[in-house]
């Protein structure tokens, strides 16, 4: 039996192409389009491609991109400055800092200084702790998208054992509460966990989010587990050629799982949907 694939690149269009038509309506009511400020620093240059993808992807839609771009010499001041006159501007409706920053920035300051309200990753504190709460809030994207993709994939964690290898604050943690929410019994696993593979074959639902590539093999795996792989692993194969891997190992997982997201085209592509649909809903809740 091969895993059932779950298809994060075509979800994101549909979802896009809904996004698309709800801006469509709301926009004569309103008289301007959802707009959304990435803030980028300095010139990494897989920062710059993203920024650009969100960019780009913001357009399609028919919303407005306020892009700021700075040097990497840029102060904390200045950027905070920024964050505060994007925070002031009835055109913004989404706001985000593009990380990792460069050395002598303190992403985490920058993030506080952000309207919760118009906080697009939902990343701010406030929106974390709404979470918790199991309140209304804009929620951080790759968790969102993760459930996105569930959803659609007909599987529904309620009642099932999901675990999540993985607890950063980004992904992990999220995550977590999100499954937890939707009423499944939930493990965080992490490096520190004994016998970790043991761990993940008891898991209905697997959410790999740890930043090593191909950790997660058929031993970690129950058979016919759903498989979410959140990892993004820029990798050098044999030949010597650049390649995007996931934290999963999916060819040794297809006979093994009962659906598996890939890399790329899996979570990756909702991450930058979730984003965008944040944006509209702040503009939704702002002019409502
Ligand atoms: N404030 C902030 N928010 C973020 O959400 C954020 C960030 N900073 N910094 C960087 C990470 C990374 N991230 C990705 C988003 C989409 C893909 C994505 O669409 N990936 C494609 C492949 C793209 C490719 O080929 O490189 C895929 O998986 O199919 C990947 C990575 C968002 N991040
Ligand atoms: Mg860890």
């Amino acid at each position: 039996m091969t895993a059932r694939l779950l298809d994060g690149k075509a979800l994101a269009e549909k979802i896009q192409d809904r996004l698309k038509v709800e801006i469509a309506e709301l926009q004569p009511d309103r008289g301007r389009a959802p707009g959304l400020a990435v803030l980028m620093v300095g010139d990494n240059p897989a920062s710059a491609a993203y920024v650009r993808n969100k960019e780009r992807a913001c357009e399609r839609l028919g919303m407005v991109s306020f892009g700021q771009h700075l040097p990497a010499t840029a102060t904390q001041a200045e950027l905070t400055a920024i964050i505060h006159q994007l925070n002031a501007d009835p055109n913004v409706d989404g706001i985000l800092v593009q990380l990792p920053l460069p050395e002598g920035l303190d992403g985490n300051a920058l993030l506080l200084e952000i309207d919760p309200d118009k906080d697009a990753d939902g990343l701010h504190p406030a929106n974390l702790g709404r979470l918790v709460r199991g309140e209304p809030c804009l929620r951080s994207c790759t968790p969102a998208g993760v459930m996105e993709i569930l959803r659609d994939g007909g599987i529904d964690p309620a009642g099932k054992k999901a675990v999540v290898v993985g607890r950063s604050i980004l992904v992990g943690k999220p995550i977590a509460l999100m499954l937890l929410e939707a009423n499944a019994t939930v493990t965080i696993a992490h490096s520190r966990t004994p016998d970790l593979a043991a761990v993940c074959r008891e898991a209905d639902i697997l959410v790999a989010a740890v930043g090593r590539p191909l950790m997660i093999g058929p031993d970690y795996i129950k058979p016919g587990a759903t498989v979410i792989d959140v990892g993004i692993n820029r990798i050098t194969d044999q030949t010597g050629k650049g390649k995007l891997v996931g934290d999963v190992d999916f060819d040794r997982l297809l006979d093994v799982a009962g659906a598996i997201t890939p890399v790329p085209g899996g979570v990756g592509p909702m991450t930058v949907t979730m984003l965008l649909a944040n944006t509209v809903e702040s503009y939704r809740r702002r002019l409502a």
